[in-house]
């Protein structure tokens, strides 16, 4: 057991004459040791304010998060989060970018540099170790963001849509790096996404949210990015009529959320 979420309640207070938004209602999930959890759900669900609880940056109103037996009250070196912009320092190098959270925690430099350099070579940027960020394309960028939070060996990885500010061909390239990197860490991971194809393709279980107040209205077990890591194209797996089946169920009840908020 890694992580649960229980019957966790967020609400907004009232801000500038707006009236308090109930943003999760009565959440409950657990996130298993080496589980791909991916969370979907029209905008405003309540998706990034499930994973900032996760992350510690937010108390819920009600409810509790339990962490491998302890309460969660804040972030912590067992959470590292990836967010879509990558929250890069853009004038360190990317060695400096990598080795950032443990020159946080303090570790020195000849040991924080031998470690994120194996992140630097699983993430395929062997070579660019000196390359200010800033000079990286967004893929490349997005590697440096999260070869920096594993190099914490967080037990949990949070991830908030980092592949949405990518093409469509590096997303794809992107998203089996990702799946082969958790297959190898056996990390936990959480991973937030609006595209139905990429939550079918990279997850063990899919969360459906749905919004006001943000709620989990469908849960799914999936058993493609399985496939895809047994050695089948991602390409294959994607076209296969298991997955176009489900990725249309998904599809309708996202559909049918989108329109009863408009
Ligand atoms: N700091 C805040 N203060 C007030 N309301 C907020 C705050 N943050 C989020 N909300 C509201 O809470 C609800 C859930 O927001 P959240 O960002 O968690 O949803 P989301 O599913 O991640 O959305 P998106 O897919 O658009 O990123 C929304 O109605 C949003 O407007």
């Amino acid at each position: 057991m890694a992580l649960n979420v229980e019957d966790v309640s967020v609400v907004y207070p009232a801000a500038d004459r707006r009236p308090p938004v109930e943003a999760l209602s009565r959440i409950n999930l657990t996130i298993d040791d080496e589980e791909f959890v991916v969370a979907l759900g029209a905008s405003g669900c309540g998706k990034s304010t499930l994973l900032n609880l996760i992350a510690g940056f937010l108390s819920p109103t009600s409810g509790r998060l339990v962490l491998d037996g302890h309460q969660v009250s804040g972030p912590g070196a067992d959470r590292a989060v990836v967010f879509q912009k990558h929250a890069l320092l853009p004038w360190l190098s990317v060695l400096d970018n990598v080795a950032f959270g443990l020159q946080i925690q303090g570790i020195g430099k000849t040991q924080r540099y031998k470690t994120a350099n194996t992140f630097i070579g699983m993430l395929g940027l062997d070579g660019f170790q000196d390359a200010p960020v800033y000079k990286l394309s967004g893929g490349m960028q997005q590697r440096v963001g999260i070869a920096r939070a594993l190099t914490c060996d967080p037990r949990v990885l949070l991830m908030d849509e980092p592949l949405g500010a990518l093409d469509a061909l590096t997303r794809e390239k992107a998203q089996e790096l990702i799946l082969n990197i958790w297959n190898d860490t056996h990390k936990s991971v959480f991973f937030i996404t609006h595209s139905v194809e990429e939550a079918l393709f990279m997850g063990t279980k899919l969360v459906v949210m749905s919004p006001r107040p943000g709620r989990i209205t469908h849960l799914f077990d999936l058993p493609f990015s399985r496939q895809f890591l047994d050695g089948m194209p991602a390409r294959q797996v994607k076209a296969s009529p298991e997955f176009i089946a489900l990725r249309e169920d998904v599809l309708k009840i996202i559909f049918a959320d989108e329109e009863a908020a408009a």
